[in-house]
């Protein structure tokens, strides 16, 4: 992640007594990621992770904190966010920014994934969808299609003629398909919405993590699992499709959830929705960036790439 804000080792030290996670021994500013400011502490009780929230707002975030404490609790692998031992509170403040502090995972990102690792992900992705089910907060997905409609024309400006005919046409679609029967028939539920191959820990083949639930809201689950398949699924450098690995993530997520018949048959559009969400995404986070000590943003192009191949070559279940 990058470092958006710099946390001292005192403001690091007072939020782990309130905690009682015990003595700093280690802070260190986290690279890579583009939302939060994150660091990693080590006390003499275990590792953690400090996430200060740039965007986020303190009454967006219980949504979050908690439906991980939800999902923790029901045996999902996912951080379980840390209570002040008075209040009871999980959500604090540092340096006037609301804040988390969760468990380190084990293990680390596998960012070439094989079919083996595809599979653990779309199973461990249906068991989510079933275990969110009776979470009682709700909150939608704010990278969602009313995001996409208010942000496409302030990043029109900054694109080419043929990328806007593009965008401008893939946003006319998909407000086509959210208006349909079909899409009103999917499944929905607390959804994750950003599980990347950076948002997934592995030890070896066995799935040790999922984490960064802050673009998680209520969405459709085929929305989700789109997500995951356009970049655990995918050759990253052309954004063409992967048949194998795409089969190992749909089947091991049907053999613990069924897609329904509108979810078949919506597969191939929510695919493209979910390419069109990051390419968006990245041109706004390109074209009007932020201030940040370690930022690096994120290739817009290879959305680009990835939305015109699944326009092409539409993703059916069986290919
Ligand atoms: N609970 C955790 N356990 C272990 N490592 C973590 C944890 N949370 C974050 N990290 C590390 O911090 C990095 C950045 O975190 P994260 O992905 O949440 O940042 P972000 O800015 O929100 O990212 P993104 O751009 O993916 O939204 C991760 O790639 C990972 O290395
Ligand atoms: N996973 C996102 C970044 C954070 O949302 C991307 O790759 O664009």
């Amino acid at each position: 992640m990058a470092v958006f804000t710099e946390v001292s080792e005192d403001a690091a030290q007072t939020l782990l007594q309130r905690l009682s996670l015990g003595q700093l021994t280690g802070l260190r500013g986290i690279e890579g990621g583009i939302e939060n400011t994150n660091y990693f502490l080590s006390t003499d009780k275990g590792e953690w992770v400090l996430t200060l929230f740039e965007r986020l707002s303190a009454e967006q975030l219980p949504f979050y904190l908690y439906l991980m404490k939800h999902l923790a609790h029901k045996g999902i692998p996912v951080p379980d966010p840390q209570a002040d031992h008075e209040s009871g509170d999980i959500l604090h403040q540092v340096c006037g920014k609301p804040a988390a502090i969760v468990q380190k995972l084990a293990g680390k990102s596998q960012l070439a994934p094989a079919a083996v690792h595809c599979e653990a992900v779309g199973a461990m992705l249906a068991r989510m969808h079933l275990a969110g089910r009776d979470y009682e907060r709700s909150q939608p997905n704010l990278r969602g299609l009313p995001w996409w409609n208010e942000t496409v024309p302030v990043v029109l400006p900054y694109l080419q003629e043929a990328q806007s005919t593009l965008l401008r046409a893939e946003l006319a679609y998909q407000n086509h398909v959210a208006a349909s029967s079909s899409y009103a028939a999917l499944p929905r539920g607390p959804v994750h919405a950003d599980l990347f191959r950076d948002n997934v820990m592995f030890d070896g083949e066995r799935l040790t993590g999922f984490f960064d639930f802050y673009f998680a809201g209520v969405d459709t689950f085929l929305f989700d699992l789109a997500v995951c398949l356009n970049d655990w699924c995918v050759d990253l450098p052309t954004g063409r499709h992967d048949a194998p690995r795409a089969q190992a993530m749909l089947a091991a997520y049907q053999a613990v959830r069924p897609l329904t018949a509108a979810e078949r048959t919506l597969l191939p559009a929510m695919a493209r929705a979910g390419a069109l969400r990051f390419w968006i995404s990245r041109l706004w986070d390109f074209h009007l960036p932020r201030e940040a000590s370690m930022l690096k943003p994120h290739d817009p192009g290879h959305f680009e790439r990835v939305l015109r191949e699944r326009i092409a070559h539409p993703l059916h279940m069986d290919a």
